[in-house]
């Protein structure tokens, strides 16, 4: 099986290298410095249970690719997903599946407009990583990924990325609507990503200190998952809320460290995403609205053109 990973920073990077460990033939989309380190000498993963180190890579720039895959591993950030979906169909086996790993509601839609909804699975993790130097990921959470047939039938390919997975040392959790899946991911990430990134504070400290806001931040999202019919319940909130501060206070939200790192930040595809799909259903988001123009301000080159940069 030919697995290719698009984007190999601290998503892409850590699937590819735990795939690669398991004996996978992996193939990475990489740039720079990073991916001249991952062709060097490999990946090193620093995580809670010690570090891993993998072989030099097969690395290659993403017009270097050549097909076909049975596998394409997607983990760019938002800003850059249209332009890597476009090659997407020169680079997938006619039978192959296209799991895109970001945040965020859409980007299944995203890659189905260029493959075709039959080779998209719906994917996400649930990690807390950053690339800590070229070639180095840092990973301060244990990880996990989400898998969910993005079209009916889809179930048995679901389960065999998920064995794929778990075979490589990453659990899954497999979901029976994609929705689903994604919305609830985003009562965590709208409000969580926004207050960290702003306060510079870690989860745990969020969730102690600044629980009210978060939890009324989240229950407007719930309101708008359920206004578009997922089915999440509001005690989603404080159960997320408590998982935070038992289980992930460490975690620095990939928005957090876009803003550190002075990167364009994922604020159109979640906290605005949560507004404007909010405003279609006539559901008002007025904590989601004012963080996102705060996460906007601190970050001018993430708002769309339309925002007035
Ligand atoms: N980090 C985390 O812990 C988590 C992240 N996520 C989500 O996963 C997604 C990926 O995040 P993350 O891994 O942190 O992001 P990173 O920025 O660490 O990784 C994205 C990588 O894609 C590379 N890339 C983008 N376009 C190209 C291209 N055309 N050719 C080659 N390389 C390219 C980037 O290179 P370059 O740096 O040169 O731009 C970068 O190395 C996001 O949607 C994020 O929200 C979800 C859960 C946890
Ligand atoms: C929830 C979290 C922290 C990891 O699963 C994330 O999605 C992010 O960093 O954006």
């Amino acid at each position: 099986m030919r697995i290719l990973v698009v984007g190999a920073g601290a998503v892409g990077g850590y699937f590819g290298a735990r795939l690669t460990l398991a004996g996978e033939d992996v193939t990475f989309v990489a740039r720079g410095a990073h991916a001249e380190a991952m062709r060097s000498r490999g990946l090193i993963l620093r995580t809670p249970s010690g570090e891993l180190r993998t072989p030099p890579l097969r690395v290659v720039e993403l017009d270097g690719a050549r097909g076909p895959f049975d596998l394409a591993l997607i983990a760019v950030k938002s800003p850059s997903l249209a332009a890597v979906s476009a090659k997407l169909p020169g680079l997938l086996a006619a039978d192959g599946l296209a799991a895109p790993l970001l945040n965020g509601l859409d980007s299944e839609d995203v890659v189905a407009r260029d493959v075709g909804a039959p080779r998209v699975i719906a994917a996400i993790a649930y990690m807390s990583s950053g690339v800590a130097a070229p070639g180095e990921i840092e990973t301060l959470a244990p990880t996990r990924a989400g898998l969910a047939p993005y079209r009916p039938g889809q179930e048995a390919r679901v389960e065999a990325t998920a064995a794929l997975l778990e075979r490589a040392g990453i659990p899954v959790r497999r979901g029976a609507d994609h929705r689903a899946m994604l919305w609830e991911k985003m009562v965590w990430n709208a409000p969580f990503n926004a207050i960290c990134a702003l306060t510079g504070q870690r989860a745990g400290v969020v969730a102690e200190r600044m629980e009210d806001l978060t939890r009324t931040a989240m229950l407007e999202v719930i309101s708008v998952a359920r206004a578009e019919g997922a089915e999440i319940s509001e005690a989603t909130a404080d159960a997320m809320l408590a998982l935070t501060r038992s289980e992930f206070p460490l975690t620095e939200p990939s928005m957090l460290q876009d803003v550190r790192a002075g990167r364009a930040t994922e604020v159109d595809i979640l906290q605005g995403a949560v507004v404007e799909r909010g405003r279609q259903a006539g559901v008002d988001t007025p904590v989601l609205r004012t963080l996102a123009t705060l996460v906007r301000g601190l970050s001018p080159r993430a708002s769309a053109p339309s925002a007035g940069r």
